[in-house]
């Protein structure tokens, strides 16, 4: 089961990057051969609920670096739990708590102000829709380059699709797969750094050691320092992580391309799924006519309260786990045996899950392709299970270090955009302007994260202000 799986990687890089097919094939085989199959050489893929959430919870679990490629000298790919914790312990406080308390109550809500300038804008002078992909780009860039660099880009005040196919890196996932399945070429960048120029993380790199200098220069020089320079995230990350430029430059990278493309498939789901449910719109709406709004007009972002309200909380919740993106596994590994139902699984098996196929187990969420939100305002039993299910944002001891970054902007800006904005959802093909890409595929490809470039779809938004001044 499947006999080619168990002799060479290759079965994987043949369904991902010729057939495309990865997702459909791997429930196919668990259709055939129960929860367990095998999909690499060492590699075991579970769908089992339970037993991956518990499994997740031992602290010995090391994560698998033929799988994180670029990643594993990265907190998203270090495979050691120890060294994994300390750089951790470093991180997670730069992304959590005050430092971000302190960047959503100021840049956040000034980036979001941006937008809603920039969408009104459009919305009165076009008759036509919209291109929603490349404002949420610059938006999402904007918020990530800020947050990290302490310096606003101001992308959503340049040219939108300059900044769209210049910025977007495209084909990272071809990228990781190329990686893990051949070795070879994962040995060669190792060997010549200077091949990652040429990656898909190019210009993220570049950005990052482009901010890095001065600062470098700031604690080199204490002519030339500014106070500014040494309190961004960047600096931080600079003084706490020994002062070593490369990690320094590719954990900020990798928080960079981490964020940016997971924020704007978030955002382009939620925005989808409303406009496919128009109802949800009215009861957000009726929910957000609660907020005082003669405190900040329509710019109802700046309210702290948004990020307490429940219905938009559901709302949220129900889209991300929709996004769960199919090609995402979960690899753990660990040097104990493991006892799975009576079978003994040999150390360092690589164990694998799927997030999408969690997202979607039936048990858990009844007609799980359904956009339901409502899934998550009951109290009962089962949403509490479902509740404490949830591995939208990762698992056990590696959950995502932008998660509460993440939330903070999937609400204030779907509040923002449902308060202010009519939009509905242009068909497929209409809007696109020349050059724009139709191919991928699937009835909506912008919903594609990590898309290969010319595969990457855009979402066009017919938009008109609900309000008269705003
Ligand atoms: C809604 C948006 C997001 C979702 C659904 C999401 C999801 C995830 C998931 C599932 C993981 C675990 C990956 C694994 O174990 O292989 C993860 C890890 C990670 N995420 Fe996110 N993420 C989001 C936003 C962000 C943002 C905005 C950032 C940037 C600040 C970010 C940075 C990271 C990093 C650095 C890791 C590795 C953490 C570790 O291993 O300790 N994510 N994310």
């Amino acid at each position: 089961r499947p006999p080619f799986a168990a002799i060479t990687k290759l079965y994987e890089a043949y369904h991902i990057l010729v057939r495309n097919d990865w997702l459909d094939n791997l429930e196919a085989l668990h259709r055939r051969y129960g929860p367990v199959v095998r999909i690499g050489p060492n590699e075991l893929h579970f769908n089992d609920h339970e037993f991956c959430l518990a499994h997740h919870r031992r602290p010995d679990l090391g994560k698998c670096t033929n799988y994180y490629g670029l990643l594993d000298t990265l907190l998203g790919g270090l495979a050691s739990p120890h060294r994994h914790t300390e750089r951790k312990s470093i991180m997670q406080p730069l992304f959590s708590g005050a430092t971000l308390s302190q960047f959503s109550a100021t840049t956040m809500n000034s980036i979001l102000d941006s937008l809603h300038n920039r969408l009104t804008d459009a919305s009165r002078a076009v008759s036509g829709p919209v291109n929603a992909t490349h404002y949420l780009w610059a938006y999402t860039n904007d918020i990530m380059v800020s947050y990290l660099v302490g310096e606003d880009k101001g992308y959503l005040g340049r040219d939108l699709q300059v900044v769209h196919d210049e910025l977007r890196a495209f084909s990272a996932i071809e990228l990781a797969t190329v990686l893990r399945t051949m070795p070879i070429a994962k040995k060669a960048i190792e060997v010549f750094p200077a091949l990652r120029q040429y990656s898909p993380l190019a210009w993220l790199d570049n950005l990052v050691l482009e901010n890095l200098k001065p600062m470098m220069k700031s604690y080199k020089d204490p002519e030339a320092h500014h106070e500014k320079d040494r309190q961004s995230v960047l600096a931080r990350l600079w003084t706490q992580l020994g002062q070593d430029a490369q990690i320094v430059a590719q954990e900020a990278a990798q928080a960079l391309f981490i964020g940016n493309e997971s924020l704007l498939s978030n955002l382009t789901f939620l925005l989808h799924n409303m406009m496919k449910n128009p109802g949800c719109i009215a009861k957000l709406r009726a929910e957000l006519d609660n907020l005082d709004v003669s405190m900040y007009g329509h710019r109802i972002w700046r309210d702290f309260k948004v990020l307490r309200l429940l219905y938009l909380d559901t709302l949220c919740r129900e889209s991300t786990r929709l996004s769960s993106p199919g090609w995402h596994r979960q690899p753990r590994q660990t040097a104990e045996p493991v006892d799975y139902k009576g079978t003994v699984i040999p150390p360092m098996t690589s164990m694998r899950f799927t997030l999408h196929m969690l997202e979607h187990d039936p048990l858990l969420y009844p007609e799980p392709n359904s956009f339901k939100s409502d899934r998550w305002l009951s109290n009962d039993a089962q949403s509490q299970k479902a509740m404490a299910s949830s591995v939208t944002f990762g698992t056990g001891t590696r959950t995502c270090l932008g998660q509460f970054i993440a939330r903070q902007v999937l609400r204030k800006t779907l509040a923002g955009l449902v308060y202010n904005f009519n939009f509905s959802l242009c068909e497929e093909g209409e809007g696109e302007g020349e050059g724009e890409s139709k191919k991928g595929g699937s009835e909506f490809p912008y919903l594609t994260t990590y898309p290969r470039k010319w595969y990457e779809g855009f979402m066009h938004v017919r938009l008109t202000p609900r309000f008269q001044s705003i």
